[in-house]
């Protein structure tokens, strides 16, 4: 909660303010009972009308004191709590822009999507009745014991035994409250990942006829939550009237003994009306304090997962870097790189050089390591040990803003956004003029076929658009990539959809290009033409040279060779 509270300090002002009116709220909330008792044993008893007449006026003028305190208090109170959520979800989104592969595994998309919305929404209702009536709750109980013990001592001590008792029982409450609450918020994760991967897949769902089993999985995950709520409320909803039942007795005690002291002339009737009064408003307030340790029991478990969020700028500082290298050649050294995900080695040693503007094959049966060696070199993942040098220097000495800025990788999955062609290319690269982006067009190969539509550039792409075939999104992507003007391109699968011909014409405008690229592919005819081609077995350099060499001395990579010519002739 600490790192949640230090989010208060530019709402300073709102909060100081809040919490002065809710002072004057809580002041008049306090002589009430006892001009109340005045109003009765000098005006009521003694038959006294201009008495009644005069502080009956005065408990009005304050009651609508209080009332505008009140309302004042809440339009600050919201000010603050809307501010600190603003500012929360702004500064998580940030944080996950800079979340590494293993960050994004520990924290699920789905995840942090309840955390960036739904979470931060608990924070900011928990804030708000903190400022509102959180300090006010147990505030009123102490100031209020105190009053009752300044009119009768005796009477007082019943109250002020209730207290611990309750007290006790809250904090259990609480204790409990937080673990109910965890739980919740993880079925909602459960919950919003089931719809995640259900709406993604919707076509495959369609296609291969499972919409009985998503259902069903739907139906667990959402079972599952309301299981979850159902045990957190019913806690919360047996400790208010247990609360209520326990503070009844209290009361009745008190008018019982009361009533004696009454009786023998030890205790004036507007007494005894104002320590009930007192009694009936701690009552009210120990149920209020119910809902609030509902609201914290929630909000703990929520700062927690926003906390676990923004705590990762610890690593992702440390990933960061500082450095003040600015400019990215593009040669590539591996020395000894080793990798692991999940308990698994996924590479085991990989060792090789890729001279700046040179091309490298990276070719190895499906999970061999391909992609993750890829994604290592602009550290989207951490080796675990070995060394990968970028010009001569370590890849750590380089800020991950200046690397990624001079690192363009086309994923195999390709990802195109809603909007049209031109500004799918040029979010590569923000402020890239019309010519570069006709220019990376056609370096990817996909200038014609962008032309041939009837908006050109400006055709819209997506749901409300043109549907891109599998190569065409694949040649965007690159372009996309290209934009850039990379120092170093990684192209991971990214022409296995294209035809032949359109792969050679595409390899061949990637080899004009002064960086250095990188292609991993299943088809030796992919990256025939690299510098160097590395040929990875189950994580480990099975073999490296050119394809000549490869063909010459390794007899696996001759074979492969062979049954994929074959497989094109016949
Ligand atoms: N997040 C992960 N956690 C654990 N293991 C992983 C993870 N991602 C990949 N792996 C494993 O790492 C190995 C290498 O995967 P990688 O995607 O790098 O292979 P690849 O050669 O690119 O495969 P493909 O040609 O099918 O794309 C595989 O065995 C895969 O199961």
């Amino acid at each position: 909660m600490k790192r949640i509270f230090s989010y208060a300090t530019p709402y300073k002002k709102s909060v100081v303010i809040a919490l002065l009116l809710m002072v004057v709220e809580l002041i008049v909330e306090l002589t009430q009972p006892i001009l109340m008792a005045k109003i009765i044993d000098d005006g009521i008893v003694t038959g006294d009308l201009s008495t009644v007449t005069i502080w009956g006026l005065v408990l009005l003028g304050l009651s609508f004191t209080a009332f505008a305190a009140g309302i004042t208090n809440s339009f600050y109170a919201a000010n603050f709590s809307q501010g600190v959520g603003h500012d929360l979800r702004r500064d998580l989104f940030e944080m996950v822009q800079y979340f590494t592969g293993d960050q994004f595994q520990r924290i699920s998309t789905p995840s942090l999507v309840t955390r960036i919305t739904n979470d931060v929404i608990q924070l900011q209702s928990l804030l708000f009745m903190l400022v509102r009536i959180g300090l006010r709750a147990p505030l009123f109980i102490i100031s209020a014991l105190i009053m009752a013990l300044t009119i009768d001592v005796r009477l007082s001590m019943i109250l002020i035994g209730g207290v611990p008792v309750f007290l006790v029982f809250l904090f259990f409450i609480l204790m409990k409250g937080v673990r109910y609450f965890k739980k919740v918020q993880e079925k909602l994760d459960a919950l919003n990942n089931v719809i995640r991967q259900n709406l993604s897949a919707v076509r495959l769902v369609k296609g291969f006829d499972r919409k009985d089993y998503e259902e069903e999985q739907f139906r667990t995950a959402n079972a599952g939550l309301v299981a979850e709520n159902k045990k957190a409320l019913w806690l919360m909803e047996t400790a208010m009237p247990m609360v209520m039942l326990g503070m009844n007795a209290v009361i009745l005690v008190l008018l019982w003994t009361g009533s004696g002291f009454l009786a023998f002339g030890n205790l004036q009737p507007g007494e005894l009306v104002a320590i009930i009064n007192y009694a009936t408003r701690i009552l009210f307030t120990f149920s209020v304090f119910t809902f609030l340790i509902m609201m914290v029991s929630r909000g703990q478990a929520s700062a927690a997962r926003v906390e676990e969020v923004l705590l990762s700028s610890v690593e992702t500082d440390r990933a960061a870097g500082s450095s003040a290298i600015e400019h990215v050649e593009g040669g590539i050294y591996f020395s000894d790189v080793s990798f692991r995900r999940g308990g698994h080695r996924i590479l085991n040693n990989i060792s090789f050089e890729a001279e700046n503007g040179s091309t490298v094959g990276i070719i190895g049966e499906t999970g061999s390591g391909k992609t993750s060696l890829l994604h290592l070199i602009p550290r989207l993942y951490e080796k675990e040990s070995g060394q990968i040098l970028l010009d001569g220097k370590d890849m750590e000495d380089y800020s991950l803003k200046v690397l990624r800025q001079s690192v363009s990788l086309v994923p195999q999955e390709v990802q195109l956004f809603s909007g049209t062609v031109r500004e799918n290319i040029s979010w590569g690269r923000p402020g890239a003029d019309e010519a570069e982006i006709r220019e990376a067009a056609a370096q990817a190969q996909i200038a014609e076929f962008i032309e041939s539509l009837p908006g050109g550039y400006d055709t819209q792409i997506g749901q409300k658009g043109v549907v891109f075939s599998g190569g065409q999104k694949q040649r965007l992507s690159i372009a996309r990539a290209l934009v850039r003007n990379p120092s170093v391109l990684l192209l991971d699968d990214s022409t296995s959809a294209l035809d032949a011909h359109t792969e050679k014409q595409l390899l061949k405008s990637l080899d004009d290009q002064s960086c250095t690229v990188f292609i991993t592919a299943q088809k030796i005819s992919s990256i025939q033409q690299a510098d160097l081609i590395l040929l990875l077995d189950q994580g480990r350099m099975a073999a490296k040279g050119t394809h000549e060499e490869l063909l010459e001395t390794n007899a696996y990579y001759r074979r492969v060779f062979e049954s994929q010519k074959e497989g094109v002739m016949s």
